[in-house]
């Protein structure tokens, strides 16, 4: 295994009877790394990340955490630490006995014991409420603390199983800038599986894009973003607008009279574009298409202009507000065009 990669998966394999869960995956995290699992509900993305903690055991293939074959060892024997959904706090504890838990299980001595929750307690920020039993918290509370008990064992990688998608909006968007400040702090490797996409291009540095038990794509965010693999992941991460097209020759023909048009066709591709890749009135010479206006909406310094082609692909454009000298009416005609070296052309499946 490369020296650097803390974490790599060869060939591993999940099936349940005929179900593929996750079909054979290799991946390799790096230390210090926020990597996350990203992909739709029933993609495969929890039985990867408990393969790698080892509650869930693999049909096939290998486990490597720092340089040990884990595969056969259970979750407690594994070099990692785990934070659930559902926080999974001990009610009948307070914050103070819930952090400690894990090191009072390993025997370790009572002063280095409160040293190092008093440590996480200030991390997380929880100090005042060091002596508050679990039940009397708030959900935010309760995941400071779930994630400060995994912590405080000091594990090689943290996995995080939809950490927050037990809080609301407000909170979660809190968290998020504690999540990367504790990621920063500690300098350890977190892998993060989400199913929302704002959370993973906040929080990670790296991610697998997960569809039908696959990893799909893997990349920065940014690399992820600005060339999707397929047409899934471009409309997974991020708003883009997929037009289909026929390929002619070395020429791309888009919109409902060309899709009509059989002469000389090589076969269909999709084209995307970014929103913010579309505008109004185009220089001449510029690929264009003629929409209608279905919606708009003015949020300020931008506004959204949803428009729909006469076969009925919708478009969605977000244009600079300062720069639109009049807004276009709905039910109105607009010339929507793009900068063509912008365009991604994904094959059509
Ligand atoms: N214990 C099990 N027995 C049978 N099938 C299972 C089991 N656990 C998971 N599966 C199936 O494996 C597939 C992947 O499940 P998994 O929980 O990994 O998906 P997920 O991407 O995490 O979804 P979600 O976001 O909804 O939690 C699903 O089709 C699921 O029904």
């Amino acid at each position: 295994m490369p020296p650097d990669a803390l974490l790599r998966l060869d060939g591993v394999t999940r099936r349940y009877g005929d179900h593929v869960a996750v079909a054979p995956t290799d991946l390799s995290i790096q230390a210090g790394d926020f990597f996350a699992i990203l992909g739709p509900s029933g993609c495969g993305k929890t039985t990867l990340l408990r393969m790698i903690g080892g509650f869930v055991a693999p049909s096939a293939g290998t486990v490597w955490i720092d340089g040990a074959d884990v595969t056969r060892l259970g979750p407690e024997r594994r070099p990692s630490g785990m934070v659930f959904q559902n926080y999974g706090l001990f009610q009948h504890m307070t914050v103070r006995q819930n952090i400690a838990y894990g090191l009072k299980l390993r025997r370790e001595p009572r002063a280095r014991i409160d040293a190092a929750v008093d440590e996480m307690m200030d991390l997380v920020h929880l100090r005042h409420l060091a002596d508050r039993p679990a039940p009397q918290l708030s959900g935010g509370q309760r995941q400071r603390v779930a994630l400060a008990r995994a912590l405080i064992l000091k594990p090689k990688v943290l996995l995080l199983d939809e950490p927050l998608a037990a809080l609301d909006l407000k909170l979660r968007k809190t968290m998020h800038g504690e999540l990367r400040a504790l990621h920063q702090a500690i300098g350890g490797t977190f892998i993060l599986v989400s199913h929302d996409q704002s959370e993973v291009m906040t929080l990670a540095d790296r991610v697998a894009v997960m569809d039908g038990g696959r990893i799909v794509q893997e990349g920065s965010p940014r690399d992820i973003y600005t060339k999707p693999a397929d047409a899934f992941v471009s409309t997974f991460i991020g708003e883009a607008n997929v037009i289909p097209g026929i390929r002619r020759g070395g020429r791309i023909d888009l919109g409902p009279d060309a899709r009509l048009d059989h002469a000389g066709r090589d076969g269909p591709v999709n084209i995307m574009l970014r929103p913010e890749q579309m505008e109004l009135d185009p220089p001449s010479g510029a690929p264009s298409l003629e929409a209608s206006v279905v919606d708009l909406i003015f949020l300020g310094p931008f506004t959204h202009l949803h428009c729909a082609l006469d076969d009925g692909v919708r478009l969605l454009v977000h244009l600079e507000s300062r720069k639109l000298a009049t807004f276009p009416a709905p039910g109105g005609r607009v010339r929507l065009g793009w900068n063509p070296s912008e365009q991604l052309v994904l094959d059509a499946p």
